[in-house]
């Protein structure tokens, strides 16, 4: 064996070593089709990117012919960064929708002689149009439940002609089946007078193209020879019918996902393509991951009684993470309540050292955050929405990459300091951040986290030139990799798909939100108790469960029945119960208190305070005094809230005060120098 094959050889050995015996198989299985059926958080990325480079250094898969299938960005990115890190930047991992766009940009002048059609981004304009001529009403609502409508038809390969036939009890907020498939009809017709077409088309046209075009279809195979598919559970019949032309009976294709994932029914996906491989592809070899690397065993104990798996039973995750506190379950009498417990658990978890970038409150429908928004303000907790706009995708950060790539091949003699300085100095950036929290807001905190990214990365690095950075950036922008904000995410269960953090809240845990009111029976129930287990498998650590009533009463979830004591069902409390109730929590634990001297303190005795109490005290003093003298309630000058934002952070400039929420310019120029002379005086 030459130097050079032993080397080889050992840097393979080196892949398998991060391995456990089943993921090993996963990786080195490289003769047969392979489904691999992985439970939560048991490594499968791992499994399978490991795979590839295994395969790429032994010289089995030719890097460039491998194509890896997820279906979102973020996963994408993430498999191209985990690639890179095993030395494999050749192979392609790309969502379905982009490799699709890609193979029918290129080939389609080649088969049709004409460009392939703009992709309207957006279809909820041509679909608002299509109701408002067909139905005369483009109501929100119903707009968008036309629009997912349409797409789910697409998706399962469902004609407009043929819709009224398939659509059985599907409801489209009242609209019949009838009405919907005329709405479907006149979308697609406006697409072709307008020469565009939308996601789906994509996939369809792909298809296509392969079926109607054999030489065409014999060039893209040639391309891609190795295929791993990703959240196979995921699949939809038009995408497991391109995912088949692709692959076109060979061998080289390794599929993933977990059938106690699947979450996106309602949108097409089907996990029987994923149970039904074995038998759909002879000779393919099953292997199970049930080895969780995430979670304490005590997160995965109560994950696996959301799913009613047995212990021990052969799909039961098993633990094999240090021991951790077991997870808890709080009924609140209503939704303040409940989002004020959140917040001082959060704070609590900070306090004793979580980065706030480590916990996450994940909820069923977005119109659950905005409660839990005011209150993580008022709390002085930092937070972020996972949003739909992936931070790459935000028209300033496109920019600054673009003018920093710019700036630094220009001028080549820039460090990526001075670079940064240029491009941000064009942008129209200022060091001082704008008050406020609208748009012009939004950019500048875009900006500076590019830039804090940057500059953290030029730290760690010795010479770097601004050349090698505007590549680094780049990278990480083909990678998604957005900078971690220093800020707690909410997020809804569906979007936590993926993710991990140390400590998750999951908060209106009852009846009528999870199962959902709209999502009662069968099917759909059960992708409610999966959607569940999705979200308490996202916790490393720690994991709170609750629920609250909004109107009435409240009953906690089926799907937990068997986990909590207590009584099932919680009653809003009239408003002066209410209010009592929440003095009655303790500020940092958040459950409830019980002698007269904690409801002073608001606090358990032996719950930790996390800001300098004395502080506090000489801040009120100075706010009665001001308010005083102006004649003015006290919470005019700083709510309780945000006095105690400020005992806990003892700012000592008023940028430091600015950071604060709360606190804008006007309160500044106005209290600014009262608090910082406070703050001095209780320092000396
Ligand atoms: N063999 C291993 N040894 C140690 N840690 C591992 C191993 N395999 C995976 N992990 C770790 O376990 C965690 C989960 O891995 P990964 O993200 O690949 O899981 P997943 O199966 O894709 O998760 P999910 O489907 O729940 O999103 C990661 O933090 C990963 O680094």
């Amino acid at each position: 064996m030459s130097v050079g094959a032993t080397t080889m050889k050992r840097v393979s050995d080196q892949i398998l070593d991060a391995l456990d015996p089943e993921q090993r198989r996963v990786a080195t299985m490289l003769e047969h089709p392979v489904v691999v059926l992985a439970g939560a958080g048991t490594g499968k990325t791992r499994a399978i990117t490991h795979r590839i480079a295994y395969a790429v250094r032994e010289g089995r898969y030719d890097a460039a012919g491998t194509l890896a299938v997820t279906f979102t960005t973020r996963a994408a990115g993430e498999m191209r960064s985990r690639l890179a890190s095993l030395g494999v930047r050749a192979a392609q991992a790309r969502t379905i929708h982009s490799a699709a766009l890609r193979q029918c940009q290129f080939f389609w002048p080649q088969a049709y002689g004409v460009d392939f059609p703009r992709v309207a981004e957006n279809t909820f304009g041509l679909v608002a149009r299509a109701a408002h001529q067909v139905l005369g009403s483009s109501d929100t609502a119903l707009v968008r439940d036309l629009d997912s409508e349409i797409s789910w038809a697409k998706t399962s390969n469902v004609s407009a002609a043929r819709y009224p036939d398939v659509a059985g009890v599907r409801s489209v907020n009242g609209a019949t089946p009838a009405q919907v498939s005329a709405v479907m009809a006149h979308y697609e017709k406006q697409k072709l007078t307008e020469g565009s077409v939308d996601f789906n088309d994509i996939l369809m046209c792909n298809a296509v193209l392969l079926s109607e075009h054999p030489e065409i279809g014999e060039r893209i195979r040639g391309t891609y020879r190795h295929f791993v598919v990703d959240e196979y559970q995921d699949v939809s019949a038009l995408q497991h019918r391109l995912i088949s032309l692709w692959v076109d009976g060979r061998d080289d294709v390794c599929v993933v996902g977990d059938p106690n994932q699947a979450i996106h029914s309602f949108a097409g996906a089907d996990a029987a393509y994923l149970l039904g491989f074995a038998s759909d592809h002879p000779g393919a070899q099953t292997v199970r991951l049930v080895r969780n690397y995430r979670s304490s065993p005590e997160v995965i104990s109560s994950a696996n009684k959301v799913m009613r798996i047995r212990e021990g039973g052969p799909s039961a995750l098993r633990a094999t993470r240090h021991s951790g506190p077991r997870p808890s379950f709080h009924g609140e009498p209503d939704e303040r309540t409940e989002a004020a417990g959140i917040a001082a658990w959060m704070k609590a978890a900070h306090a004793e050292g979580t980065p706030w970038s480590e916990l996450a409150v994940l909820y069923r429908i977005n119109a659950q955050s905005p409660a839990l928004e005011a209150a993580l303000t008022e709390a002085g907790v930092p937070y972020t929405v996972r949003g739909t706009e992936r931070f790459y995708d935000r028209a300033e950060v496109r920019q600054a990459v673009l003018e920093f790539g710019r700036v630094a091949s220009r001028q080549p003699q820039l460090s990526p300091g001075e670079v940064m300085g240029q491009v941000l100095g064009g942008l129209g950036w200022r060091p001082d951040a704008p008050s406020g929290q609208g748009r012009q807001r939004e950019r500048w905190e875009s900006l500076d986290a590019v830039r804090t990214m940057v500059g953290e990365e030029d730290e760690a690095r010795d010479g770097w030139t601004g050349e090698q950075a505007a590549a680094w950036l780049q990278e990480r922008a083909s990678w998604q990799a957005s900078p971690v904000a220093s800020a707690v995410t909410l997020s809804t269960l569906h979007a936590a798909k993926g993710l991990e953090w140390d400590a998750v809240a999951i908060i209106g845990v009852r009846e009528g939100l999870i199962p959902f009111v709209l999502s009662q029976e069968e099917p759909a129930l059960s992708e409610e108790r999966r959607l569940l287990y999705v979200g308490f498998t996202r916790a490393r650590r720690e994991l709170r469960v609750s629920w609250a009533a909004s109107r009435g009463n409240a009953t906690r979830s089926r799907f937990i029945a068997d986990q909590v004591t207590g009584p099932a069902t919680v009653s809003r409390q009239t408003k002066r119960g209410s209010s009592s109730s929440k003095s009655r929590a303790c500020r940092v634990c958040g459950n409830l208190l019980h002698t007269a001297a904690e409801r002073k303190l608001s606090r358990h005795e032996d719950c930790e305070v996390t800001y300098d109490e004395a502080l506090f005290e000489a801040l009120r003093a100075w706010r009665k005094a001001e308010a005083d003298g102006a004649s003015v309630p006290a919470f005019v000058v700083f709510t309780d809230a945000t006095l105690l934002a400020i005992a806990e952070a003892v700012p000592t400039s008023e940028q430091d005060l600015l950071r604060l929420p709360g606190i804008g310019q006007s309160k500044v120029k106005k209290y600014g120098g009262g608090v910082l002379g406070v703050i001095e005086g209780h320092r000396a």
